[in-house]
């Protein structure tokens, strides 16, 4: 069990944060809005007409407004995370994190509320009213032991479901982890003696969901800030703690522990230490999920007991134990059947479906997810990943069928194979191909040149590339500015970087030898190529890529794109037999389409068409896409006619010749590609289902509706992705972010353009 491998200073994680749209959620319309009509559709007039039919039946709600699939995490920040009470608006940062995470794991729609009371009484009765508004309730991070009445009351009062997840999400995770490593070590839940360090919300539901698969109450003893909660404790007691008392003449966690298979810590930062450990029983198992800290950091823990299996709340050790892996499916399963709460069947489903999915075989492309390493069953993998794609189907669907079973489901579901489908359908290949392109990166760290150093954004972007385990960045630039900007971006260890610079680079000469043998038959003098190698960047970083001093390349914001391909191009060729060009890939709800060539050729010749086709496939295919293009023009199958076709038909007759391994039509308009019901007025059309890829007539109509797009669709473009350069070289725009500049560098090292 290794360090943590992902480092980040507090500069980063503020910026992270507040760079572009400050926070991390808004609010996107799911129908256009563009014209009068809609207008009168979507308000008034029109929206009278779904008033009535829910005023007539409030079921209908969920077929006509948002509600069914929206979700409300709610705090009043008394526990956020393991930091303890520092009020409503302090904890709107996790608040929003976690409705991202329902967003990217689930599909669910989630928004954020704050409630700034700490009044049980006056809380309840605020979330009890918002009931018509949404799904389910997610509460969160509220402390103990107000959390208990407040969830209770309102699972009585409101008909949706409403879950503690910081009690019942950590429960179902760490039940699942605990019933792996159970079985890893040869222990049955009957014989277990455990430790739990925390009485509150997730300490208290955790015992209790343990006790009821097995472990009997006298081998629990749970300790708070006193120490041990045993029979006759009088300080610092409730109902709940009172509950889990038992006699014991232990009065310490150090006391308790001795011989403990189990640590269940839900407490603190450093609660456990590495003498605690020692005294445990053989094998112990070792669940630390105070977070952000944990109770004991993994390696402290390995060295004290090195046959410990041991987890953590965090993203970035094995065995995260953490209710991200339950909640977003857990909501997604309960509210796909319309289930009017979250009962014991269906978290002891989700509990079961966890852990048995951990010792299932990790197939191939999910072990992309975990970063190329292997993962089997074990004692560094006793718990699925959150990346792991499977997730969503194997949890959500156990947990619908359990609300139906149960009788809670207001809308059962017929054919639960159709629904499995439909859950993996939910999920975008592009976001888990994109995962998969980053953990090939960390998997297998390659060397990227950062050809502009001395600019902030592009510092940035190296130094996340850093920290994120993605490679090794070479900077460019001089470097003195560039330690100085590394230190001023909070970096500790800026001599740690390696930084090139043409003027004291030893590199220079045989450079300038290479350069001149490129140029000195295309009108360039020796001391041209001096200057050129000294003065430019992007030459400098291309020739120490062309002469292995690196793997992968990342330029363009302080010159245009044509500028900045005309200087990659006076060191490095075409891949042999394909032409350099761009893609823009646009990440959809639920498809991707790739666009290319939106960057180079401004003309391109039927042949030139035809291959930028055949690249494009490649590349699709790459990023886990059946490959389907559409060549396009204004024109569809010759309606209208015009003079701008030929090249279009000659490159679909091109390939016809040369039967690729793909679908491909043309030429087609737009709506005809991209529209089954347009696409369904042309029987004849060889294309199975809307096209992926965008073949366009020419770099005005391409370039232009890339950028119309991305400045339309935000951050849903992926882009330009350079293709067709004999080394890895991603050129990105002047206007790129640190986050865009570390995704076509993780690109970039990935070589996902090969
Ligand atoms: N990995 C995961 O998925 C999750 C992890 N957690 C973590 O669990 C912790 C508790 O959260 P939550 O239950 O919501 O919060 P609560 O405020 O409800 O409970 C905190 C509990 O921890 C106890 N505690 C605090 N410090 C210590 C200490 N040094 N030694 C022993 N006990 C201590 C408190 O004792 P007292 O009663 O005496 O005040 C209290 O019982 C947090 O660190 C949180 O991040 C929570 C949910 C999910
Ligand atoms: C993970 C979580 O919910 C917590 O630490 O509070
Ligand atoms: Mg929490």
């Amino acid at each position: 069990m290794g360090e943590s491998k992902i480092e980040f200073s507090d500069r980063e994680a503020l910026l992270f944060h507040s760079e572009g749209r400050p926070g991390k959620i808004e609010i996107i319309a799911s129908k256009p809005m563009a014209t009068q009509r809609d207008l009168s559709l979507a308000y008034s007039p029109g929206v009278a007409v779904p008033v009535q039919a829910i005023a007539d039946n409030p079921a209908a709600a969920y077929e006509l407004t948002a509600k069914g699939n929206l979700v409300a995490v709610i705090s009043n920040g008394t526990a956020i995370l393991g930091m303890g009470n520092l009020g409503a608006l302090a904890s709107k940062p996790v608040m929003e994190g976690k409705a991202v995470l329902f967003k990217r794991f689930a599909d669910v729609d989630s928004i954020d509320i704050e409630v700034a009371t700490e009044d049980t009484q006056r809380f309840i009765e605020a979330v009890e009213l918002l009931e018509p508004t949404f799904g389910g309730i997610n509460l969160e991070d509220i402390a103990a032991p107000a959390c208990f009445i407040i969830e209770q009351a309102l699972r009585e009062r409101m008909n949706i479901p409403v879950f503690h997840d910081d009690q019942h999400g950590t429960a179902i995770i760490a039940a699942a982890g605990l019933i792996n490593a159970l079985e890893l070590t040869g222990r049955e839940l009957k014989d277990v003696k455990m430790v739990v360090n925390g009485a509150g919300a997730a300490a208290i539901a955790c015992t209790e969901l343990i006790k009821a698969m097995g472990v009997p109450h006298k081998n629990v003893i749970m300790c708070d800030r006193e120490g041990v909660i045993y029979q006759g404790r009088t300080s610092g007691m409730d109902q709940w703690k009172s509950a889990h008392a038992i006699p014991t003449e232990a009065r310490s966690l150090a006391d308790a522990i001795k011989g403990a298979d189990v640590f269940l810590g839900l407490s603190a930062a450093d609660a456990l230490s590495a003498d605690m450990v020692k005294d445990m029983a053989d094998k112990p198992i070792i669940f630390a999920m105070a977070n952000p800290v944990p109770e004991i950091l993994p390696p402290v823990a390995k060295a004290a007991r090195p046959d410990a299996i041991i987890a953590t709340g965090r993203s970035d050790f094995p065995n995260q134990v953490n209710n991200v892996l339950g909640f977003p499916f857990i909501f997604r399963g309960a509210l796909d059947v319309h289930a009017t709460t979250i009962n014991e069947e269906m978290k002891i489903a989700a509990a079961n479906a966890i852990a048995a999915l951990a010792r299932e075989t990790v197939p191939e492309e999910v072990a992309a997810a975990y970063g190329g390493e292997s993962h089997k069953f074990g004692n560094d993998y006793i718990i699925p990943a959150p990346f792991d794609p499977r997730l969503m189907e194997v949890v959500a669907s156990a947990v619908a069928k359990a609300a139906m079973d149960s009788g809670v489901a207001q809308k059962p579901i017929a054919d639960m194979e159709k629904y499995r489908e439909q859950l993996r359908a939910r999920q975008n290949p592009t976001t888990s191909v994109l995962a998969n392109v980053y953990e090939t990166a960390k998997a297998n760290p390659k060397r990227v040149i950062f050809a502009e150093a001395e600019e902030e954004v592009v510092l940035r972007a190296a130094v996340q590339f850093k920290n994120g385990g993605y490679g090794i960045p070479v900077l460019v630039g001089r470097d003195e500015p560039v330690l100085a900007k590394l230190k001023e971006l909070g970096v500790d260890d800026p001599e740690s970087f390696e930084i090139h610079n043409s003027v004291s680079s030893p590199l220079v000469p045989s450079m300038v030898d290479k350069l001149y043998g490129r140029l000195q038959r295309r009108g360039y003098l020796r001391r041209d190529a001096i200057r050129m190698v000294n003065r430019d960047r992007n030459i400098f970083g291309s020739l120490m890529l062309s002469m292995g001093q690196a793997d992968a390349m990342i330029t363009g914001v302080t010159r245009t794109f044509a500028q900045t391909m005309r200087e990659l191009r006076r060191v490095l060729d075409a891949k042999p037999n394909q032409i350099p060009f761009g893609i823009h890939i646009m990440v959809g709800k639920s498809h991707t389409v790739f666009i290319a060539d939106t960057t180079v050729n401004e003309r391109p010749n039927a042949e030139e068409l035809a291959q930028i086709a055949e690249q494009t496939a490649r590349v699709a295919r790459q990023m886990g896409h059946d490959p389907r293009v559409a060549f396009l023009s204004y024109s569809t199958f010759g309606n209208p006619p015009g003079n701008w076709l030929g090249n279009i038909r000659e490159a679909v007759a091109i390939l016809d010749e040369k039967q690729p391994n793909f679908e491909y039509e043309g030429e087609m308009a737009p709506d005809v590609a991209l529209n089954p019901k347009v696409m369904a007025n042309y029987p004849f059309c060889r294309l199975s289902a809307p096209a992926n890829i965008l073949i366009m007539p020419g770099l005005q109509s391409a370039n232009l509706s890339a950028k119309i797009l991305r400045e339309l669709g935000g951050d849903k473009t992926i882009g330009p992705i350079l293709v067709g350069v004999e080394k890895p070289v991603q050129v990105a725009t002047m206007a790129s972010t640190a986050s865009e500049l570390v995704t076509l560098a993780v690109m970039a090292a990935a070589d996902i353009t090969k």
